[in-house]
């Protein structure tokens, strides 16, 4: 069973009040706060690093009674070598890019070593089935839905079958989706199964996160009742 997870993406945050903004996305029904990490090599932008993720997790201390995850997406090369500082500035999961590693399985152990969940994402050009082997000891799979570097680009509806081919095989795996989704383009991305859905633009300009957010939520449960996998 499978719940619908929605992670708004703080890439489109206005920066100079991500604090304040975060606590707004998890008041307004956020489950985990998607936080990109780009390095400039291995996508042609910089972001943010363990400093961001230290101070926000600071300002957001983990707790047993309110929403407090951190999804940590690691667009970066040499994956290997930032596992221990997510760790240690709070850092929940830890989504490396296959294409980055020569060794994921090794990649996965480290990073279960360190104490995070292991996530494995794929760019749009890299075969879904790149993942079969991995998924058992994956606590996620991400399909990215546009060319990771940079928020607010067009969703890519051709990856849904990547997202399809994973839920009929592991009916029960967390499958993310990141990039493009938003009130248009979430009925594609749930029917094709994903439950864990980053959004950035959609949620943070929207007018009401609230509602943007379950938006999102109950396109995925729908998904997922049909499917009898919606844990309830
Ligand atoms: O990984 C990302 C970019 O590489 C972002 O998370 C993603 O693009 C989300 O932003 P938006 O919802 O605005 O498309």
């Amino acid at each position: 069973m499978v719940k619908s997870i929605i992670a708004p993406s703080i890439l489109a945050s206005d920066f100079a009040n991500l604090g304040c903004n975060c606590h707004r996305m998890y008041d307004s029904g956020a489950d985990w706060l998607h936080i990109d990490v780009m390095d400039g090599h291995f996508v042609p932008n910089i972001s943010m690093g363990p400093p961001i993720i230290d101070s926000l997790r600071k300002e957001i201390p983990r707790s047993e009674t309110k929403a407090s995850f951190f999804d940590c997406h690691m667009m970066v090369s040499e994956p290997e070598k930032w596992v221990p500082e997510i760790a240690k500035a709070g850092g929940d999961q830890y989504t490396f890019h296959y294409e980055s590693t020569k060794d994921p399985v090794a990649l996965v152990k480290l990073i279960k070593s360190h104490g995070m969940k292991a996530a494995c994402a794929v760019k749009p050009g890299t075969p879904v089935d790149v993942l079969y082997p991995l998924a058992e000891d994956l606590d996620m799979a991400l399909v990215m839905t546009v060319e990771p570097g940079f928020g607010g680009q067009k969703f890519m509806p051709e990856m849904m079958p990547k997202v399809e081919s994973l839920r009929q095989k592991f009916p029960e795996l967390n499958i993310q989706v990141d990039g493009g989704l938003g009130h248009e383009t979430i009925p594609a991305a749930a029917e094709a199964g994903a439950n864990v859905i980053v959004a950035g633009t959609a949620v943070f300009k929207a007018q009401d996160p609230k509602e943007m957010i379950q938006l999102l939520r109950n396109a995925v449960n729908k998904n997922l009742k049909s499917r009898g996998l919606l844990d309830e």
